[in-house]
């Protein structure tokens, strides 16, 4: 199996720490989470060589990252912004695209664009122009500009920011017709987003990280802390805003999910969902 491994690796521009020495073990689909600023973009960028750490090492499948020519072939990278030529059709854009990565046979080239057209849903809008994409086959189109090459490594960040719920949906099936042998490493700010997708997470905040594990195993780590009570208006009011997950609205009373390390009273335990674990690791909810 595809494996990145990061060993103590911290970021540095002058003073500022942005990562501070993180060891992770990428396999399978990877979901990257963490807050706006955690330093995920970072991250991102190191792991597709056009940043240097300023610490610490990278490998995959033991290839060191110092391998930078060997590296980039093995890496599709898709950056938060993918602008691709707007005036030019989907087709011709790949097609443009492919011939600058060195894919010269036309006939094979043509093979393989259809391949991934059809692999990224996009095979109706061979023929449209870029311009004339939703927000969410563009972010398609930018996969599939990312699969030209053929790559074991696909790194993908904030892929579904902005996008609306259907777009999303799409945007996770796509991930898993492609995952087969590839180790694909996705950032986002949306627990919702690597919960049906990904086997394996990894937490930042501030730069440092707080979690890496398999997902089965995460809501364990909440267990006997997450609980929903029935309340009014008034009680929701002077609820600690730090302690509340979530709120289900209800004509005369709401049912708020929040956590408690201690039970509490009128107040059941549940289960803690991908969403409600992600907020109790970020609130400090696994410092002792
Ligand atoms: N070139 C740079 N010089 C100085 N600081 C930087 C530079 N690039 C990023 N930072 C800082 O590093 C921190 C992490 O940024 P980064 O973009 O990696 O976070 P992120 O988790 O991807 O957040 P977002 O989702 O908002 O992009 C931020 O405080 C940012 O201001």
């Amino acid at each position: 199996m595809e494996q990145l491994i990061i060993n103590h690796m911290s970021k540095k521009y002058g003073e500022k720490t942005i990562l501070d020495n993180i060891s992770m073990n990428m396999e399978g689909i990877y979901g990257l989470l963490g807050p706006n600023g955690a330093g995920k973009t970072t991250l991102m960028r190191i792991l597709a060589t056009l940043i240097e750490p300023t610490q610490g090492s990278v490998t995959f499948n033991g290839m060191s990252w110092h391998q930078k020519d060997e590296i980039r072939q093995k890496i599709g990278y898709l950056p938060q912004t993918f602008s691709a030529y707007k005036q030019v059709r989907v087709f011709e854009c790949l097609n443009h695209l492919a011939i600058l990565k060195g894919i010269q046979d036309k006939t094979y080239r043509r093979q393989h664009i259809d391949k991934i057209l059809d692999q990224v849903n996009l095979k109706e809008q061979a023929k449209s122009k870029v311009k004339t994409l939703s927000g969410g086959m563009q972010r398609r189109l930018g996969i599939a500009q990312a699969l030209l090459a053929d790559p074991p490594i696909l790194i993908i960040d904030e892929p579904t920011a902005g996008l609306d719920i259907d777009e999303r949906a799409r945007f996770r099936q796509v991930l898993r017709q492609i995952k087969e042998g590839r180790l694909i490493v996705i950032s986002t700010h949306l627990a919702e987003d690597i919960s049906s997708l990904a086997q394996k997470i990894g937490i930042l905040k501030e730069g440092q990280l707080i979690y890496e594990g398999f997902v089965s195993d995460f809501p364990a780590i909440a267990k006997d802390k997450v609980w929903e009570k029935k309340i009014d208006d008034e009680e929701l009011n002077y609820m600690d805003n730090d302690q509340i997950l979530s709120v289900q609205e209800g004509p005369d009373h709401h049912v708020v999910r929040f956590m408690s390390k201690e039970s509490v009273k009128q107040a059941y335990p549940v289960q803690p969902n991908i969403e409600d674990t992600y907020l109790f690791a970020l609130r400090g909810g696994l410092d002792v």
